[in-house]
C-alpha cells in the first residue's frame, strides 16, 4: 500500500446527544503518521477519540483501519488502556500492556523512561504520583505500545516543560513506524510534530 493511503477512514459518522447532535457525515481519511484533531474546549476532541477506541459507538458510518472496522485490540487509548490501575505498580502495567501488544518495543519504553525521567517513578503505585507523572507513565506505554491506532488526549495537560518536548519528539518518532497512525487530540499542533492529517472541529459554544 503506497505510503500515502488511508489507514485510518472515518465514513459518514453521525453522533447525536440526546439534545443535540455532534457529528453529521463526518469523513476524514488518514494516512499512516501523526494526525490532529484539533478544537477548542467542547468542540467534541474527546468524544472523537471515544468513537475510535470503541467506547462510543455512531448511530451511522464506520470507522475502518486497515480496510476493516476498527477493532478495541488494535488501538491504544491511556484513558481506557490504563482505567482502573492506581493500585498497580507501574511497571506492572506496562508488563501487562506488553503481553497484550504483538509490536510491543521494550528498548524504546526505556528511551521513554529516560526521556520522561520515570526513573524514579517506575516502580511505584499509580495511586503514589502526580497527574503530570501518571500521564508521562501512560504516554510511555502508548508510544512504545506500536498499536496500529494509538490515542493522546490533551498532550500538554499536566507535562512539565522538557516533557512537552520530549512527547513531541516521541510522537514525531513513533509515527514514523509503518502501518500505524496516532491520533492527537489538542487546540493546537504541537510543534516539530510534521502531521499527515488534520481535522478541525468547529466550535459548538
Ligand atoms: N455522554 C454524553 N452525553 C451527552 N453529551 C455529551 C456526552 N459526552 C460529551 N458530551 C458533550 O459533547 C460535547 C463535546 O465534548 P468533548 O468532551 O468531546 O469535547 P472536547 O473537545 O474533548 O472538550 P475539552 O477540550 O473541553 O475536553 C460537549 O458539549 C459535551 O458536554
Amino acid at each position: 500500500m503506497p505510503a500515502s493511503e488511508p489507514l485510518l477512514v472515518l465514513e459518514q459518522i453521525e453522533l447525536r446527544w440526546p439534545h443535540s447532535p455532534m457529528f453529521a457525515a463526518l469523513d476524514w481519511r488518514v494516512p499512516a503518521g501523526a494526525a490532529l484533531v484539533q478544537g477548542g474546549p467542547g468542540s467534541g476532541k474527546t468524544t472523537l477519540l471515544r468513537l475510535l477506541a470503541g467506547t462510543a459507538a455512531p448511530t451511522r458510518g464506520q470507522v475502518l483501519l486497515h480496510g476493516a472496522p476498527v477493532q478495541p485490540a488494535q488501538v491504544f487509548w491511556p484513558e481506557r488502556d490504563a482505567a482502573g490501575t492506581e493500585q498497580m505498580v507501574v511497571r506492572d502495567w506496562w508488563r501487562t500492556v506488553a503481553a497484550r501488544c504483538p509490536a510491543w518495543d521494550p528498548s524504546a519504553l526505556e528511551r521513554h523512561v529516560a526521556g520522561f525521567t520515570l526513573e524514579a517513578h517506575q516502580n511505584k503505585g499509580f495511586f503514589m504520583l502526580s497527574t503530570g507523572s501518571r500521564r508521562k507513565a501512560w504516554f510511555a506505554a502508548a508510544l512504545a505500545s506500536g498499536a496500529p491506532l494509538t490515542l493522546i488526549d490533551e498532550p500538554l495537560a499536566g507535562l512539565d516543560l522538557a516533557s512537552r518536548r520530549y512527547l513531541s519528539a516521541a510522537i514525531a518518532d513513533a509515527a514514523q513506524q509503518a502501518g500505524r497512525v496516532i491520533v492527537v487530540a489538542h487546540d493546537a499542533p504541537l510543534a516539530d510534530v510534521p502531521w499527515t492529517a488534520l481535522l478541525a472541529l468547529p466550535d459548538r459554544e
